[in-house]
């Protein structure tokens, strides 16, 4: 029988930056573990080493460039008509109808490095006029057609966390724009153990839902970096992917039904465990970005909580060797749950920070191989022993006919204890005058090396200046069949007078080179309002117009977060 569980509170995003407010910040310790310490000079957050090969690459010099007070940022007065609050009001009460400044700031925009420049100079001029909070699929429905009515933007709300600029409180149309906030919608359904189902709200973060999940012995195993704090909901729409996806499967892979709220009435999609019955609608709502309505409950496919984990480093003489390594494992159905194959320059970045005498060691013994310049694999297996044991058996065997030489386990334990701390870390380097960024694409095996020349040669291409380059790295984060994911970490010296056009150029020219090569326009981050300006050379024209033609039937008054995912 399926059960109801209780979960526990989930804590606020900070403005400026990641994690809670006024908490912890990570820093590189000798030894190479991250500490939280409230400490945020430079030299706590980046081992010396670091500094000085950052410094080098770069032609960076460390400055301090801190985020303005949060009291000085800016923020206009709410445009939400008083009569449209008023009936608000009257369908969710006052304390669900917010438009302090806190409530207002603290769901303005996301964390991309857009968002967070913009934030920390004080500028929130992307703030929504009022914050809603609404308490089931009702009141979603009834908040949709009171602001289809009155012509008010609806921007569904779940962690924060987009780094696709998914979340604009600004309308090319000037309409108010409201955020609707779906924490209130953050509860355990049920759990159906026997069919491996279990239903909650979209506003669940993963760390309540696999606390509650770990009751049954049953775990989600959907990890992304921003897990902390990113929802169900906004996994689904933006269709995710985790840490162990080559595993586990993206999100859009674990969603069995889900019920889309829209100002036309509401779509329950998706009928586990399989059907036939006409083209599947559950997909159109997957990554559908709030733009055809919103997720008000999914069912999600669960598994057995592993009894096993294991995780190891492979060095390779090359990303070319890794690559091919990759590619044959692929082929025989032999991949690890999880992959993560950095490039030379994301391994040699990476043994930097980490910092202490492992990382030397570790170093020193990729010399000795002739791996020096080589690139570094972390690979992780789960599920019962037995399974493991013979899955990791044949698979390196196959990755030491390739080349690859054993790393060790502290590798991939390192990996495990660290996979949470980036973003800590970039508020640091945001800190000193640094530009940091991150893209994603995907490709086939066969265009996969010629889309990682392509997107590094625009990036640096475009963020070069006398004296400036920028440091470019990259990693395979999610394999498959039939190609795998490319995600890429950029480091400059900002230009401190234009941050925003500094990286918007980068970012123009990046993307028309992925796409050119045969990448795809987003592995897992989803279009966003970055993206939207190259959807239809995705899909194609004719595609854009069959989401419009979708759009106008459930959306008629074009009130669903329409600054995303469709070219204006
Ligand atoms: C540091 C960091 C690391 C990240 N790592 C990863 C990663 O490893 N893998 C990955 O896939 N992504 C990653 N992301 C991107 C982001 O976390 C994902 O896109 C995530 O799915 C967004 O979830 P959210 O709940 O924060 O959604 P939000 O950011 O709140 O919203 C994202 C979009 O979905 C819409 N939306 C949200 N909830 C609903 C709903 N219930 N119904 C309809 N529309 C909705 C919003 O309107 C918006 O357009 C990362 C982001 C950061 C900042």
């Amino acid at each position: 029988m399926p059960q109801t569980v209780r979960v526990a509170e989930q804590p606020e995003l900070t403005v400026q930056g990641w994690g809670p407010p006024g908490t912890r910040v990570a820093h590189v310790a000798e030894g190479g573990t991250l500490e939280l310490t409230a400490d945020k000079s430079l030299a706590k957050a980046l081992p010396k080493a670091a500094r000085k090969h950052l410094a080098r690459e770069l032609g960076w010099t460390p400055r301090r460039t801190p985020p303005v007070p949060l009291d000085d940022v800016e923020l206009a007065a709410s445009r939400l008509p008083v009569p449209v609050r008023a009936e608000l009001v009257t369908l969710l009460g006052q304390e669900n109808v917010r438009d302090d400044r806190g409530s207002r700031l603290r769901r303005t925009g996301g964390k991309s490095y857009l968002d967070l420049v913009r934030r920390r100079s004080g500028d929130a001029s992307d703030a929504p006029d009022a914050v809603l909070t609404p308490a089931d699929t009702a009141e979603v429905v009834a908040v949709l057609q009171l602001c289809s009515r009155h012509g008010v933007v609806v921007v569904p709300f779940g962690g924060g966390t987009s780094v696709v600029g998914g979340l604009s409180g600004t309308d090319v149309d000037d309409r108010p724009v409201v955020v609707l906030d779906l924490a209130r919608m953050s509860g355990l359904v049920s759990v159906d153990v026997p069919s491996s189902l279990v239903t909650a709200g979209p506003g669940m973060r993963g760390p309540a839902l696999e606390d509650a999940l770990a009751e049954h012995d049953l775990t989600l195993g959907h990890l992304p970096q921003s897990w902390e704090f990113a929802t169900l909901g906004g996994y689904a729409a933006t269709r995710s992917a985790g840490q162990a996806s080559t595993g586990v499967g993206r999100f859009e892979d674990l969603v069995a039904s889900l019920t889309l709220a829209t100002p036309s009435g509401v779509l329950e999609v998706g009928h586990p465990p399989a059907s036939a019955a006409g083209p599947d609608l559950l997909g159109l709502a997957l990554g559908s970005e709030g733009t055809l309505g919103v997720i008000t409950e999914l069912t999600l496919r669960v598994r057995p909580r592993p009894e096993v984990e294991e995780y190891e480093g492979w060095s390779f003489r090359s990303w070319a060797a890794g690559l091919a390594a990759l590619q044959r494992l692929a082929r025989h159905d032999l991949l690890p749950d999880v992959v993560r194959l950095s490039d030379p320059d994301e391994t040699r970045a990476n043994l930097l920070l980490s910092g202490g005498a492992g990382a030397r060691a570790l170093r020193g013994a990729l010399r000795s191989r002739g791996h020096g310049s080589g690139c570094l694999l972390v690979v992780g297996w789960q599920g019962l022993p037995t399974l493991v044991r013979a899955r990791q058996r044949a698979a390196t065997s196959l990755l030491r006919e390739d080349g690859g030489k054993r790393a060790g386990s502290r590798v991939g334990e390192a990996w495990v204890r660290h996979r949470f701390e980036g973003p800590y870390l970039r508020d640091r380097l945001l800190d000193h005058g640094l530009l940091v960024e991150t893209l994603e694409t995907a490709a086939t095996w066969s265009a996969l090396p010629t889309v990682y020349d392509a997107a590094r040669r625009a990036l640096r291409e475009a963020l070069a200046g006398p004296g400036k380059q920028p440091l470019v790295m990259t990693h395979v984060s999610h394999g498959y069949a039939t190609g795998a994911s490319l995600y890429l970490t950029v480091l400059a010296d900002r230009d401190d007078d234009l941050p925003l056009q500094q990286w918007l150029g980068a970012k123009r020219a990046s993307t028309d080179a992925v796409l050119a090569a045969g990448g795809t326009l987003t592995h897992h981050h989803a279009v966003g309002a970055d993206h939207r300006p190259w959807l239809d050379r995705e899909v194609g024209p004719l595609g854009v117009d069959v989401l419009r033609a979708v759009k106008a039937s459930l959306d008629p008054a074009g009130i669903c977060n329409p600054g995303v995912l469709l070219p204006s």
